[in-house]
């Protein structure tokens, strides 16, 4: 039960004692932690190497009292007003910094003029001064002088110059999550106005809308525009920086140690594990190379395949290989174990069923299911208690999921039910989460 006390309405003073106090707290937890500080400038670590002790927690908090601080200095009213006027024109300026590769367009130790930047990037040079113009207002590259026309790097800019997974990151939230995402009212007005139930079909999503037809596309979920978009050689390429994207999440995450514990593997022994949707194997790399006695099979679309055959370690192959697979399809391998991560929680529930249906054939008994997946959504009870910046991570991937899929982000409760209304013959042995990395692992054993 929360404090029954009334607390005083917070004010611009009150909030700048709180940032004060956070910041204090988390300088104090970097420093017993020897983590290398970050700047403005081009040669800042382009992040915290680490966030020892309560200082994520920390960070948070103070994240929560400078979006107070941006509401109390503006105003209920023109906060409103001058986030509508620039979040979309920042998203877009964003995304076409990161598209034409304007990173790498300027050197990390010296400046560029806008005809250099242009071309590199193959743009006129007005469209160029015109984005960087925007761009140094978010801190996205600095003028050496104010009335420069070229610029340098500042330590965001140079983050993207440096990291490829951050700039993956930011071509799949931005080109292909967010013009779906702009479509949802639309969505909503077609498929949920006057409905009691939401929509759980592919057919009724925003992301359908915008895919259906036009400059994007004839397609009906994420996936297969990730896989088809382009001609010719470029067809593909949404998913090799998808492959990219969630190589690099799967660092940002540290989800290396969740597969790593998810079960006993060294007791598996000479097992066979398939994993579903592996992508390009990067969770495979370190299980081949922790457990010896494991032979591991990736499965993913078409697309995937060259990338493994390209990137995937060379002397792990013998033990690991890949075989294109469509999650719909019946499964062909009768294996040991099959790891499902970060895969149902894109589909609703009917998608998600039918995924574990298709695994059936090819069960044997005592085959056990490692699923690992993403809790959006805690108990109401623990969530209250998070800062909103914490819950926002589940709470604004819960509404992608609404555009793109028809599909939500779920409690524990739900992964369980999902099981048992695939085949009753799915026994959910145990189930782990961390309400702190809105991750949860949950092994099923099949008792067919
Ligand atoms: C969110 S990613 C997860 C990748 C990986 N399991 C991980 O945890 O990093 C979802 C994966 O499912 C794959 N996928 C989507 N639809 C599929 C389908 N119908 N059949 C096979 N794989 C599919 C995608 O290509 C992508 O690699």
């Amino acid at each position: 039960m929360g404090s029954t006390e009334q607390q005083p309405p917070e004010t611009l003073l009150s909030v700048a004692a709180k940032i004060t106090e956070y910041a204090q707290q988390l300088t104090k937890e970097l420093e017993a932690g020897k983590v290398t500080p970050v700047t403005l400038e081009a040669d800042s670590p382009i992040k915290y190497e680490s966030l020892p002790g309560n200082s994520f927690f920390i960070r948070q908090q103070l994240e929560d009292a400078l979006k107070d601080m941006y509401i109390l200095s503006q105003g209920p009213s023109e906060s409103t007003f001058n986030y509508c006027h620039t979040a979309v024109p920042d998203i877009a300026t964003l995304n076409v910094l990161n598209q034409f590769d304007f990173w790498n367009a300027v050197p990390l130790d010296g400046t560029a003029t806008h005809e250099q930047v242009a071309k590199h990037t193959n743009l006129p040079v007005e469209v160029v001064q015109r984005t960087l113009d925007h761009a140094v207002t978010m801190r996205y590259f600095a003028r050496p002088e104010p009335t420069s026309t070229s610029v340098k790097h500042t330590s965001r800019s140079a983050a993207l110059a440096k990291d490829s997974g951050l700039k993956a990151l930011v071509q799949m939230v931005l080109d292909e999550t967010s013009p779906p995402m702009m479509l949802l009212p639309e969505a909503l007005r077609q498929f949920a106005v006057g409905k009691t139930e939401t929509s759980r079909s592919q057919k009724e999503t925003a992301f359908r809308l915008c895919h259906s037809g036009g400059i994007w596309g004839n397609y009906d979920n994420t996936w297969e525009f990730i896989e088809n978009d382009g001609e010719g050689e470029k067809r593909g390429w949404r998913q090799r920086n998808f492959i990219k994207f969630m190589a690099y999440i799967k660092d940002l995450f540290k989800t290396e140690s969740i597969v790593l514990d998810a079960i006993d593997w060294k007791a598996a022994g000479e097992a066979t594990v398939v994993d579903l949707g592996g992508s390009a194997g990067h969770d495979d790399i370190s299980l081949a190379k922790a457990y010896p006695n494991l032979k591991i099979v990736v499965q993913d679309l078409p697309q995937v395949a060259p990338v493994f055959e390209k990137e995937f370690p060379a002397d792990l192959k013998s033990r690991v290989s890949f075989r294109t697979h469509n999650l719909f399809d019946p499964q062909p391998i009768s294996a040991d174990i099959y790891i499902l991560k970060w895969i149902l929680h894109d589909w609703p529930d009917v998608e998600s069923t039918a995924i574990l249906k298709a695994l059936v054939p090819a069960l044997k008994p005592g085959a056990r299911v490692v699923f690992i997946d993403y809790v959006g959504k805690n108990d109401p009870n623990e969530d209250a208690s998070l800062p909103h910046s914490m819950r926002a991570f589940g709470t604004a991937t819960d509404m992608r999921m609404m555009a793109l899929f028809n599909a939500k982000e779920r409690p524990i409760s739900a992964w369980k039910d999902i099981f048992k209304q695939a085949d009753e013959r799915y026994e959910v042995s145990s189930v782990k989460a961390d309400p702190l990395t809105f991750m949860c692992v949950l092994e099923a054993t099949w008792r067919g």
